[in-house]
């Protein structure tokens, strides 16, 4: 079984490990693979693949799609490390509002799955290649945020000199957003 899989604070998201195939040459992964994930009760279809680059100290997020565009996300590191955050924004959850966060990098090569239903985010701690899939494709009307300091998340970056986009300065907190 090519993947190892590790719970979280919130059983739904989950941290997932490649096996790594070294050699002299240097080393093969696989990213994905439907009957294996399917093993660990992850029956999602991924329709888009993304990548971003992110210069130190750069927060992406945190960004959610609305229902019906809902996504779910596999976020790998190409290089680099980022601080990866997943926030619980199922009303009905005994986790709602609550975050989890874990650092990918090429040298851990985890993984980190997060289901529909949750907002992503991420700080980068140094330049940093992020590709992840998604469980559905991007909709730019249903694209929608929590602006990445509200304090009814807390959420502890690492760098606190940080760069945001103009959009992302202008996301709404939770309060205002679950009214
Ligand atoms: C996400 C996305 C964006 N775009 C276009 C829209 C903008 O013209 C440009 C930059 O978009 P944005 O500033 O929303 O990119 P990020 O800040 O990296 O957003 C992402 O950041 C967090 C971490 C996520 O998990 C989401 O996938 C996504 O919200 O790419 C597309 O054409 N397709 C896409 O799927």
């Amino acid at each position: 079984m090519p993947f190892e899989i590790e719970e979280t604070e919130i059983p739904e998201v989950k941290i997932i490990k490649p096996k790594i195939f070294n050699d002299n040459r240097g080393y093969f992964l696989e990213f994905y693979k439907k009957n294996d994930f399917n093993n660990f009760n992850i029956k999602v279809k991924f329709p888009q693949d993304n990548l971003s680059f992110s210069k130190k100290g750069v927060i992406r997020g945190l960004h959610f799609q609305k229902h019906p565009y809902e996504q779910g996300k596999l976020v790998s590191v190409i290089s680099g490390k980022i601080f990866d955050v997943a926030v619980d924004l199922r009303e009905n959850s005994k986790t709602f509002k609550k975050y989890v966060s874990i650092e990918l990098s090429n040298e851990n090569n985890k993984m980190f799955y997060i289901p529909e239903g949750f907002a992503h985010g991420f700080q980068a701690l140094n330049d940093s290649y992020v590709m992840y899939k998604t469980t559905k494709e991007y909709n730019k009307d249903y694209d929608s945020g929590i602006i990445f300091n509200d304090n009814e998340i807390s959420i502890k970056w690492p760098i606190k000199d940080y760069i945001i986009s103009e959009k992302d300065k202008k996301l709404k907190t939770l309060k205002e957003i679950f009214r």
